[in-house]
């Protein structure tokens, strides 16, 4: 389908000019002061999240200028298009799919339907698992999107997590993440999950390959019972040796499969239903991006906010800061979805871009992050917009705790914006820093489904104004070839055609 890149738009020499003239001089404190309905005006509501964008760097006309650029480069028509099954993805080929996994089973599309018996297959051994008491220890053995995504959400959701179970994500290669995990284990009481896509990648086969021979060598017996399969391809599996598997679909990317069978451990730590709400809150939020027009439409306002910080304002990082400690494994995953999807330097076409693209993202849970880098984000030269997110209702009931934390949360966003200038030196606070504040009113498992997809969506939009291929990543091919050159080369020494320092680093390595 045709698209328009942003930077051949019409309205992005407006927004350029724009930025000339008052963008870059904009005072937030002013901007209140002058516009009594601002906090109102730049607040937005959706599907379990709420968004107060008022301290960003915007005014009415950037944003109208930049619902323009959207219009203008076929935003709308893009996102109908993933929507619509077109093959988006078009340097694999492929449909961008995710959504369907979350919507409601639909009798007249096979994918649909092969999707909901895939799914109520899943939630059915979710639930056997559940109720098998002498299972213990549930092992997800995968890495990125076939770790990120469950481990992040089990984490987030601990609160409604089954008892008398334990949850461990083994990626790395590193052979002392999984020999610490397996030092805690009996294979009697242990399932493992070999979750991915391609059941090629380095890191989980080699994990699953030293599972199963811990599994073996420990006396464990009936593999199907303890282990299961996570992929797409289901043949690597069963020749592998497992016979229970859970299949997905081409058209669902790593960093976008939490909601196919990627998603088992999480099932099995909430359960079916609750499996099933985050599911709701996701499709929700599929709705919501599907059918509010730009000017209502969350995730395409955050995503064309980071086009503007990108792209006129040249901020090159954003940071996350969730203030709940459950979600302390949401940077990581953001991380993935939008520095995976967005960190490219050409078009869809393969053109090299003009412009910068995906951010660096970062952050840890509040109030943690303030005693650690907020001093950089306060004083320091880069000004880098924060992303606070916060929940009304805590998960305990420990007396004083969340009002102390929900205060720093909005005491953060408020000193950022307002700084401090009646103090010189090293007292002095510039403010004018920019922040967006969600707010959820607690962390369930519907509420996690629409926070994702919200961030799913706004990276979509983002993307697509930038013309690029959101839903491939070429760049991880490279490293992944010299790795297994270089693996070969540690065996046997050879370091013949090797750059200096990569020769001497090797002998290094090798110890002789
Ligand atoms: O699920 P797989 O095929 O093992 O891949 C794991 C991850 O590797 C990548 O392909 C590249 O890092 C990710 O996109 C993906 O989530």
């Amino acid at each position: 389908m045709a698209r328009i890149r942003c930077d051949q738009a019409a309205a992005w020499r407006r927004l350029q000019e724009r930025h000339r003239t008052v963008g870059a001089g904009f005072d937030l404190c002013q901007a209140f002061v002058h516009d009594l309905k601002r906090a109102e005006a730049f607040s937005q509501d959706a599907p379990h999240v709420f968004a107060d964008l008022s301290k960003n760097l915007i005014d009415a006309e950037v944003q109208g200028e930049l619902f323009a650029l959207a219009r203008e480069c076929g935003l709308e028509a893009y996102r109908d298009a993933m929507f619509a099954g077109e093959r988006i993805n078009n340097t694999e080929d492929r449909a961008v799919k995710h959504w369907l996994l979350r919507a409601p089973r639909d009798a007249r599309d096979p994918d649909s339907v092969a999707v909901h018996e895939t799914l109520d297959a899943m939630l059915s051994f979710a639930q056997r698992v559940r109720d098998d008491a002498a299972i213990t220890d549930v092992v997800n053995i995968g890495i990125g999107g076939s770790d990120l995504g469950p481990q992040m959400a089990v984490a987030a959701l601990e609160s409604a997590c089954i008892a008398g179970k334990r949850f461990h994500f083994v990626s790395n290669v590193d052979g002392h993440e999984l020999a610490a995990v397996l030092q805690r284990l009996r294979p009697e009481s242990t399932l493992f999950l070999v979750a991915s896509k391609t059941f090629t990648t380095l890191e989980t086969m080699t994990n699953a390959r030293s599972a199963k021979a811990w599994f073996e060598q420990q006396g464990g017996r009936d593999i199907a019972r303890h282990f299961a399969a996570l992929t797409t391809n289901v043949e690597a599996a069963r020749g592998f040796g497992i016979a229970t598997t859970f299949g997905f679909w081409d058209w669902v990317g790593g960093r976008y499969s939490l909601w196919s069978a990627i998603g088992l451990p999480l099932a099995i730590a909430i359960g079916p239903e609750g499996f099933r709400e985050l599911l709701a809150g996701a499709h929700a939020m599929d709705r919501h991006f599907r059918e509010a027009p730009l000017e209502r439409n969350l995730p395409a306002r955050l995503g064309l906010l980071d086009v503007w910080y990108r792209n006129f304002h040249g901020f090159g990082s954003r940071s996350i800061a969730p203030y709940h400690s459950a979600l302390r494994r949401l940077p990581a995953y953001l991380q993935q979805l939008e520095m995976e999807s967005n960190g490219k330097g050409v078009d869809a076409q393969g053109q090299p871009l003009p412009f910068a693209t995906s951010p660096v993202l970062w952050g840890e849970p509040g109030t943690n992050g303030q005693h650690a880098y907020f001093q950089m984000l306060h004083q320091g030269t880069e000004r880098v917009p924060v992303e606070f997110i916060a929940v009304r209702q805590p998960a305990h009931d420990l007396p004083g705790h969340h009002a102390l934390l929900l205060a720093n949360a909005l005491a953060q966003a408020q000193a950022l914006m307002q700084g401090k200038a009646d103090a010189g030196g090293h007292r002095h606070f510039g403010g004018n820093r920019p922040s967006t504040f969600f707010v959820l009113e607690a962390l369930t498992p519907a509420a996690l489904g629409a926070l994702l997809a919200l961030y799913e969506h706004r990276v979509f939009t983002s993307g697509a104004l930038w013309g690029i291929d959101s839903f491939d990543q070429w760049g991880v091919e490279l490293g992944k070839v010299l790795a297994g050159d270089l693996a070969r080369r540690l065996e046997n020494g050879d370091i013949e055609g090797l750059d200096a320092s990569t020769a001497g680093l090797l002998s290094r390595l090798r110890g002789r």
